[in-house]
């Protein structure tokens, strides 16, 4: 099962390769605002799924923000220890 720290590196070496095909490689080139405007909608997304929708909805949201979460952390040169630092 993927892990918060794998999936990072997993992102953090399409960033460096830059893999044909990679929405990930995409998403950076759409550069932080247009990466912001997606966690603030996958955001609501969340919220809509816990209120409305199942709790494997839920998740599978809950999932996606972090995904472009961590995105914005690549993008912006951040490690998951700089974020864990104020946990
Ligand atoms: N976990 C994810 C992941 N979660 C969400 N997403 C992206 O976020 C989008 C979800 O957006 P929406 O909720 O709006 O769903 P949608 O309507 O289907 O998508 P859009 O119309 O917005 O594109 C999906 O289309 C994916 O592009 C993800 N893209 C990639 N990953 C993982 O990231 C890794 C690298 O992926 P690539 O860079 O694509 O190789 C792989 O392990 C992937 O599994």
């Amino acid at each position: 099962m993927k892990t918060f720290d794998g999936l990072y590196a997993e992102l953090a070496e399409k960033a460096r390769t830059r893999p044909e095909g990679s929405g990930t490689v995409r998403e950076l080139d759409g550069g932080v605002h247009a990466i912001g405007k997606k966690i603030v909608e996958e955001a609501a997304e969340v919220w809509m799924a816990a209120e409305y929708e199942s709790d494997e909805e839920a998740a599978a949201e809950i999932s996606q923000l972090i995904y472009h979460l961590q995105v914005l952390m690549v993008a912006k040169g951040l490690e998951p220890a700089d974020v864990y630092r104020h946990l």
